[in-house]
């Protein structure tokens, strides 16, 4: 069995006319987690939806827990937090969570586990149309939580989100990778990026940088990873 959860090789991606990535490669190694970083609309969500298997791509291959992106039997293994929240407003958090449990055959048991994981424990009896925007993106994380899946993509999930709680959910993640998942996490917060075993950083559809966050800054010779990603920037225009 390979050790990367996910393998890209030459993805090239063109939306609206438009190449929006272009021939990127990189690999995620099981039980890690990825950050995947860079300004507005640099491709960061596209490459996550080759990742998942939703976008069409023009070229290259997407490999995920050995399997070609979009291969059925990843459904389950895989959990996508996108950015726009997809529940319904008029149930409560349990009900939103019960529904999806039995969608994606996750365990009833599930339900409170991650509503706890994603601190909503206090919240649960709420309905998800009168939870605050911080509330909803965590009640949106917790149906990516459900099952269990070995790989998380989750596009910008601390949005929102005040530095205790941002704080948390890296304290989750961690978890979640030591446990043995890997995750994916996209974000443009520079002080998340230290939090990551690794870093992708793009820009314009290319990947700029495939690093960990210590050796991006010796390389780049900065004192922090904004101001690696403005050196590593700089050197590529
Ligand atoms: N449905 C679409 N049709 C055409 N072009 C699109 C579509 N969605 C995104 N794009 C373009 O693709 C490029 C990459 O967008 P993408 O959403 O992947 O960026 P992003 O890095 O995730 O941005 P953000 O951080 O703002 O979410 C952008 O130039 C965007 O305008």
């Amino acid at each position: 069995m390979t050790n990367s959860a996910l393998r890209v090789a030459g993805l090239r991606v063109r939306r609206g006319g438009r190449p929006v990535v272009r021939d990127v490669s990189f690999e995620v190694p099981r039980g890690t987690v990825a950050g995947l970083l860079g300004p507005s609309g640099c491709g960061k969500t596209t490459l996550m939806r080759a990742v998942v298997g939703v976008q069409i791509v023009e070229g290259g291959t997407v490999t995920v827990l050995g399997l070609p992106a979009g291969s059925p039997p990843l459904r389950r293994r895989i959990g996508y937090a996108t950015q726009n929240p997809a529940i319904y407003a008029d149930l409560t958090v349990r009900e939103a969570l019960r529904y999806f449990a039995a969608v994606l055959r996750a365990p009833a048991s599930d339900v409170d586990r991650v509503i706890a994981e994603v601190g909503l424990a206090d919240h649960a009896g709420k309905l998800v149309g009168s939870l605050s925007g911080g509330q909803h993106s965590r009640a949106n994380l917790a149906v990516a939580l459900l099952g269990t899946p070995e790989l998380l993509v989750l596009d910008e999930p601390t949005v929102g989100l005040d530095p205790v709680l941002r704080d948390e959910l890296w304290a989750l993640f961690r978890r979640l990778a030591e446990g043995g998942a890997t995750l994916l996490v996209s974000s443009h917060v520079m002080d998340e990026a230290a939090r990551c075993d690794r870093l992708l950083l793009m820009r314009e559809g290319v990947l700029l940088a495939d690093d960990a966050p210590l050796a991006l800054r010796e390389r780049t010779g900065t004192p922090d990873l904004e101001q690696a990603f403005l050196h590593l920037v700089k050197a590529a225009s």
